[in-house]
């Protein structure tokens, strides 16, 4: 019998899917990793139970404790969900631009939510300054009552991608990878699995796709935090370098626009059938140009971070895409009556 006891136990292991229209196009094994598979729906839910795990461990999340949290939606379903199957409250800010189907999840999985206006992070009202604030405010009501996940500085999420995603795509490959390539939000999955990756086979390629709007390509190719553009991506991007993004071993970094991305997911959806969401175009478009970067005969992996259908109202829906300037397939045109 193979029976998992609990919601933590069933975080990662996830499948390594052949992406069939990325490796005829380039000649190489392009490979995603179906993070969407998780219980909360994204990759995100390892780097709730990573941090959950640590701070159990240092005695900073105790028995009933609350868990506050500053997050895009997904790493706050992770850790509300977690948090469900192992007695703690979670209270999480999020910026009020973040799609509505992240929002519903949230509160589905029993989180308090707090929507706070978008501002860049220098602004003392950015939702993670609002969450640590109102953490350190209910430890002075109730010391030791709640615990601040702090994913974006926490280095425990970067190490928990060193010594869990990192793993399994080494496993999953037999160790013939030759290049990973993501986006970074926190930057915890790249930085942890390019660790690990160069640390059992140095002459892996280790790649940034990085959407328009965030700094961190221009960071890595000038070594200036400066961004141009826009993206509808949740998720990704950064205008700062963080303590998970810091120690990142990248070689090669790309700005990818929604013009390049969002028509991958579409014909990935089409042709082979799965949805996945804007973080994940971005990495799709990322493993195309690292593959033709290689050339033909390597094996590429990326991460399928969450699922389209957290993004039904951007991502398909053609009035919002054309306003974007994003093309429209025939095919969804015609789902939609036109
Ligand atoms: C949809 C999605 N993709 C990618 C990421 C980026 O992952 P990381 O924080 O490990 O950089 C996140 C969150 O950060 C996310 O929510
Ligand atoms: C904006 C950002 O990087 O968010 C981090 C992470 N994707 C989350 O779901 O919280």
């Amino acid at each position: 019998m193979s029976i998992k006891p609990d919601l933590s136990s069933a975080v990662g292991h996830t499948p390594l899917l052949r992406l069939r229209h990325a490796s005829e196009l380039t000649g190489c094994e392009v490979l995603g990793k179906a993070e969407f598979l998780n219980p909360g729906g994204s990759i995100k839910d390892r780097t709730a139970l990573g941090l959950i795990l640590d701070a159990e461990q240092k005695g900073l999340l105790r028995p009933a404790g609350t868990i506050v949290e500053g997050t895009a939606g997904n790493t706050g379903i992770g850790m509300a969900l977690i948090g469900a199957s192992r007695g703690y409250r979670t209270v999480i800010f999020m910026p009020d631009t973040q799609s509505r189907e992240k929002i519903d999840a949230l509160r589905v999985a029993g989180a308090e939510v707090r929507l706070v206006p978008a501002v860049p992070f220098k602004d003392p009202k950015h939702y993670v300054h609002i969450a640590r604030a109102y953490c350190e405010s209910l430890n002075e009501q109730a010391p030791g009552s709640a615990w601040f996940g702090n994913q974006f500085d926490n280095t425990a999420n970067r190490d928990w991608h060193e010594t869990t995603t990192a793993v399994e795509i080494w496993e999953q490959t037999e160790g013939r990878i030759d290049g990973f390539v993501c986006s970074a939000g926190t930057g915890g999955t790249l930085a942890g699995v390019g660790r690990a990756l160069k640390a059992r086979k140095p002459v892996v390629t280790i790649a940034l796709s990085d959407p328009t709007g965030s700094a961190l390509a221009n960071y890595i190719n000038c070594g200036e935090l400066v961004a141009e553009g826009g993206s509808i991506s949740e998720g990704i991007g950064s205008s700062r370098i963080t303590a998970n993004f810091q120690d990142a071993p990248i070689n090669m970094a790309w700005s990818i626009p929604d013009q390049e991305s969002v028509p991958l997911l579409h014909q990935l959806l089409h042709e082979e059938g799965w949805c996945i969401g804007g973080s994940s175009g971005v990495n799709l478009a990322g493993a195309i140009r690292l593959a033709k970067a290689l050339g033909p005969g390597h094996t590429i992996v990326t991460v399928l971070a969450d699922a389209g259908t957290r993004y039904q109202a951007k991502l398909f829906n053609p009035p919002f895409l054309r306003e974007k300037g994003i093309p429209v397939p025939e095919w969804l045109q015609q789902s939609f009556g036109g």
